[in-house]
């Protein structure tokens, strides 16, 4: 029988474990927060007040935020939080002995079925776990900082986790609306930290070096490879002794340009002083020309060998590496993808000249890299790689499904950057509408992943690392959309925002909920809108509005887009999915060939003369009343009977 939680003891009042606490009590969980004193619960406690009455200014709790902390008691006692839990999460100080003590403690209090979770980042699960009489009920869940923000959840199994207790972790993480990550296998710092960390750490030995200096390769990385955080910056916002600390928990060997700066009392930003200045400085500032010189290829190689290391011990998949690497590390990308677009070939010889140089072990090519492009697997130019290209490869970020009734559903899936269009999801779409029969399809609904965007455009973050040309191709994917065969149905939930509110300009019916907003915000960026917004809102809504949204790139309400035509309509939230499924069940329903035949006559007339726009209608009409469905259609009308084109 599964493991069902219903109970939740969070041990920890600190950043991690209230945000633990307030995730786990939104999603419905009656929660118990416990600290050794009471002002720590306390403070603890007011950070959760605090934070949900933020999510509640921002229209995102679906009830009061007072009956959320409802849910919530806190506790000194260890005994009265964990004897009633289903679920004990530790989010104790990041320490071996203090874990390890906090885990015997509960052991002895919590019911014998109560499963044991570490919020651990840099300890193996079983040296926790060996601390009590039930390792196979313990097991980690590493939630990252600040879990009310944060998607991402690692689900790690210790030496003897049992797989009922890893499947309730998974169901559990599920249940906060988080997304899990699989680490099969228990090593230390699981996978996002395990690839992470060589962004930092080699980045400073490039320091150590003399390679570049900071600020052209934190200019490199954000800008040219597209990071959201260049590595000293992102190593001063941790904290360099944190990063230190762990490396040397683990015997690796710590950079002389980390090392000789913690001995000066320069930490990072909670010092005021790291690799930048943050009290007399202007903190991380660097300039996107900068890093014009640096060899990013010796930051990401080593990433991609982390990344194989843990595909070939079987810690994880690609899969989910790379979506651990983009909800956890905020990365526009996951690294088993980049190292397939890079070439894994150039990747290891990349590692072999560097370990040649240098003969650290840091450089030493993974087993499975090697055999990877042994096999003349070197990525997505060889058809494989990390991934099968063979077919098209994996969607990442789109994913779609084709109904018994010939819906295409298809789901623009990158919440964690508001859906926005990377180069990758881009041709994902384009791959979508060109993998599909549309004789099979009735009609498309595309839709944004959660609820706050259908998208923010183009993917901002990539257009300093693009080629001009590469930029250019937003055209066509969305030209896919305005091409697609078939009716298409925008179902705008949220922001629709530059290249976002192009794709719904290229479909042919497009409906909204209360509270969104559209817009073409690139005036803003020094751009104009790329993907055909100017032209198609010209023709859509006259020139004077085209004007005023394109030039103030200022979005506007969705009723207000509704009494300017771009939209359908506008429906409140809570008939917004059964507005959108019964236009969408009207089209399905009816004769296929003459929807096809109208969507082509609409579109093609519009860019021709009067004269031609009613010569293609008429050709159209003169071709359907040779059709089944007109058959159908006039049978029905005598009859006085609902008309079926199912035929
Ligand atoms: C040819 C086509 C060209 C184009 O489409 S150009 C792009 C046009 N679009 C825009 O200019 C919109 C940019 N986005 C925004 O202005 C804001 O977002 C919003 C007003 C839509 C929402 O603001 P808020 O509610 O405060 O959310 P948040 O923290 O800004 O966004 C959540 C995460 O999403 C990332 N993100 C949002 N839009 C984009 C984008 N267009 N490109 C890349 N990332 C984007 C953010 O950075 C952040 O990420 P983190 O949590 O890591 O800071």
């Amino acid at each position: 029988m599964a493991i069902e939680i219903e109970t939740v003891a969070v041990l920890g009042a600190g950043s991690m474990g209230h945000g633990i606490a307030e995730v786990a009590a939104l999603a419905g969980y009656d929660v118990a927060m416990r600290d050794i004193e009471q002002d720590i619960v306390e403070e603890g406690y007011g950070q959760i007040e605090w934070s949900l009455n933020k999510l509640a200014e921002k229209g995102q709790l679906d009830e009061e935020a007072d009956s959320v902390l409802a849910r919530i008691e806190t506790t000194t006692e260890l005994d009265a939080a964990v004897e009633d839990a289903d679920l004990v999460v530790e989010a104790a100080p990041e320490d071996l002995e203090i874990k390890r003590d906090v885990f015997a403690d509960v052991d002895a209090a919590a019911g014998p079925e109560t499963i044991l979770a570490t919020n651990t980042s840099s300890l193996r699960v079983s040296d926790i776990a060996m601390a009590t009489d039930r390792p196979e009920r313990c097991c980690g869940l590493h939630f990252f900082n600040p879990p009310v923000k944060m998607d991402l959840v690692e689900v790690a199994s210790g030496e003897q986790t049992r797989d009922d207790v890893v499947e309730a972790a998974i169901e559990f993480v599920e249940s906060l609306d988080k997304t899990p990550i699989y680490v099969r296998k228990d090593v230390p710092q699981f996978v996002v930290n395990n690839v992470l960390t060589p962004y930092m750490g080699e980045a400073a030995w490039m320091l150590d070096d003399d390679a570049s200096e900071i600020s052209e390769i934190d200019a490199a990385m954000t800008f040219k490879r597209g990071y959201p955080m260049g590595p000293f910056e992102l190593n001063d916002f941790g904290g360099l002794d944190i990063f230190a600390h762990t490396r040397e928990q683990w015997g690796d060997p710590v950079p002389e340009s980390v090392s000789r700066r913690i001995d000066a009392g320069e930490l990072g930003r909670k010092s005021g002083q790291g690799f930048y200045d943050y009290e007399a400085g202007s903190g991380a500032d660097y300039e996107p020309t900068e890093g014009d010189s640096v060899d990013t290829l010796r930051i990401e190689a080593r990433m991609v060998n982390e990344a194989a290391k843990l595909v070939g011990d079987d810690v994880a998949d690609p899969e989910d590496i790379d979506i651990g690497m983009r909800l956890g590390g905020g990365l526009p990308e996951g690294t088993c993808r980049t190292g397939d677009k890079i070439g894994l070939d150039i990747v290891v010889e990349k590692l072999r000249e560097l370990h040649g140089e240098t003969g650290a072990e840091r450089y030493e090519p993974a087993e499975y890299l090697v055999e990877l492009v042994e096999a003349g697997h070197t990525g997505e130019d060889a058809g494989r790689g990390f991934y099968d290209y063979r077919d098209g490869g994996p969607y990442h970020f789109i994913s779609h499904e084709l109904t018994d009734d010939g819906r295409l559903n298809v789901v623009f899936d990158r919440k964690e950057r508001l859906n926005a269009f990377s180069e990758d999801m881009f041709a994902e779409l384009r791959r979508v509408l060109e993998s599909v029969d549309d004789e099979d399809v009735s009609v498309v609904v595309f839709e944004g992943a959660g609820d706050r965007a259908f998208s923010a455009g183009a993917d901002i973050t990539g257009f300093t690392a693009s080629e001009p040309t590469e930029l250019m191709h937003v055209d066509e994917a969305i030209q896919a959309v305005y091409e697609f065969p078939r009716p298409t149905i925008a179902k705008i939930d949220g922001f629709c925002l530059g290249a976002g509110l192009e794709i719904t300009l290229a479909c042919d019916l497009r409906i909204a909920s209360e509270g969104s907003s559209l817009g073409s915000p690139e005036i803003d960026l020094g751009l104009i809108p790329g993907g055909g917004g100017t032209q198609r809102l010209v023709r859509l809504i006259g020139e004077p509005r085209t004007k005023e949204l394109v030039f103030t790139g200022d979005p506007i309400s969705a009723e207000k887009a509704a009494e300017w035509g771009i939209l359908n309509r506008v429906v409140p939230k809570d008939d917004f999915e059964a507005d959108v499924d019964e236009l969408a069940t009207n089209i399905e329903n009816g004769p296929q060939t003459a929807l096809e035949v109208a969507k082509n006559v609409i579109n093609e007339g519009q860019n021709a003369s009067l004269d031609t726009g009613l010569a293609l209608e008429s050709q159209g009409f003169g071709l359907l009343t040779t059709t089944d469905d007109m058959l159908e259609g006039v049978a029905a009308f005598k009859k006085d009977r609902e008309p079926d084109f199912s035929n």
